[in-house]
């Protein structure tokens, strides 16, 4: 059976409302309106820390071809995809059981760490050379990390933050984004039992922007422990705050654990993943206006890098960021464990 949870409609975001540039002293009802929206957005970073985003400007004809190529390239016969396996971790193509969580990654992904990525892939699958999906591969990507600011920036704004302070600052000057696409086989999935596609995670992003296709199945873990569905809404984006902007924002948006459940059809599933990540050497470290008594510190300022590490040697991020980078303050006091 698929599965069944609370099927409470996600918060649906409308960028067009919140990027009104033109709200002049007459257009009252339009100030309004935006600063509701802008209130929505923090509430739906605060909970469930997820949210979808509609009128957003992405190309709708470029998120199609794209999602065909994706469809094109993940049907090829296996072999041929195989020569795109890398030895580097995060990088080319993962076939079924061999991505992040192990044997529990059940959909085959290909990972795409930096802008060059499309080209080395394609000249792996497509000796002959595959001009288009090349192309494609780099206008999303580029395109995503513009969209990506620009939700971030709006996120800024509704922590009640400068955004002019902070764009360009360290932190968010330099961003790496890399991208991943993943491809469920549904045709064989179980009617009967209930069957995780991915485990419950968080991810270790700064943003996740995800885009997915119109099967469903991507579900999102409340505070208070319920699944919500992320049902499909098409031309929308699908938008998750990561461990580090909970880190940065000092605890006040909350990275959500998700996961990908059967959702029914035996369609395949396609996902398309872009994480918004800091800088490798870049200190995640709380703005002071984010800090008051109410809100005392509560991580250690680390490197991008280091949280990596500490992954590297505890597995995916399973809860959040991990209680051994919590600052050792009256009440956080007993949450630090050792790196494994
Ligand atoms: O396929 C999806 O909808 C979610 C995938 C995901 O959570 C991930 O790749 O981190
Ligand atoms: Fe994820």
């Amino acid at each position: 059976m698929a599965f069944s949870c609370e099927s409470i409609d996600l918060p649906l975001i409308d960028f067009a409302l919140l990027s009104l540039k033109s709200v002049r002293d007459g257009d009252q009802q339009q100030q309004v309106e935006s600063q509701r929206e802008l209130e929505k957005l923090r509430e739906a970073c605060q909970e469930p820390g997820f949210f979808r985003v509609i009128n957003h400007g992405f190309d709708s004809t470029l998120m199609q071809t794209v999602d065909s190529l994706a469809r094109d390239m993940f049907t090829l016969p296996a072999d041929i995809k195989e020569r795109a396996v890398s030895p580097i971790f995060y990088s080319g193509y993962a076939p079924p059981k061999t991505g992040p969580q192990g044997k529990d990654s059940m959909p085959e992904s290909m990972f795409f760490p930096d802008e060059h990525s499309a080209d080395d892939i394609a000249s792996k699958l497509w000796p002959q050379g595959n001009q288009i999906f090349c192309d494609k591969m780099h206008e999303y990507s580029s395109k995503i990390m513009d969209l990506s600011h620009g939700i971030l920036k709006h996120v800024l704004r509704s922590l009640g933050l400068d955004v002019n302070q902070h764009y360009p600052s360290p932190s968010f000057e330099n961003t790496q984004g890399w991208m991943r696409m993943n491809f469920y086989h549904n045709k064989n999935a179980s009617v009967e039992q209930e069957q995780f596609f991915s485990k419950a995670h968080t991810d270790n992003s700064c943003i996740t922007i995800l885009y997915q296709d119109d099967i469903g199945g991507l579900q999102v873990r409340t505070k208070k422990g319920e699944w919500i569905n992320s049902e499909p809404l098409p031309g929308s984006f699908v938008v998750i705050i990561g461990d580090c902007f909970q880190m940065w924002s000092n605890g006040r948006y909350r990275s959500a654990e998700h996961r990908v459940v059967y959702g029914g059809s035996k369609k395949n599933r396609l996902s398309i993943v872009f994480l918004l990540d800091f800088m490798d050497k870049m200190e995640i470290c709380s703005p002071p206006e984010l800090i008051d008594e109410k809100h005392p510190q509560m991580y250690r300022a680390v490197t991008f890098e280091d949280l990596k590490a500490y992954y590297k040697k505890a597995g995916p991020s399973m809860g959040g960021p991990p209680p051994y980078f919590l600052l050792e303050t009256d009440s956080h006091k007993g949450n630090s464990v050792e790196i494994p």
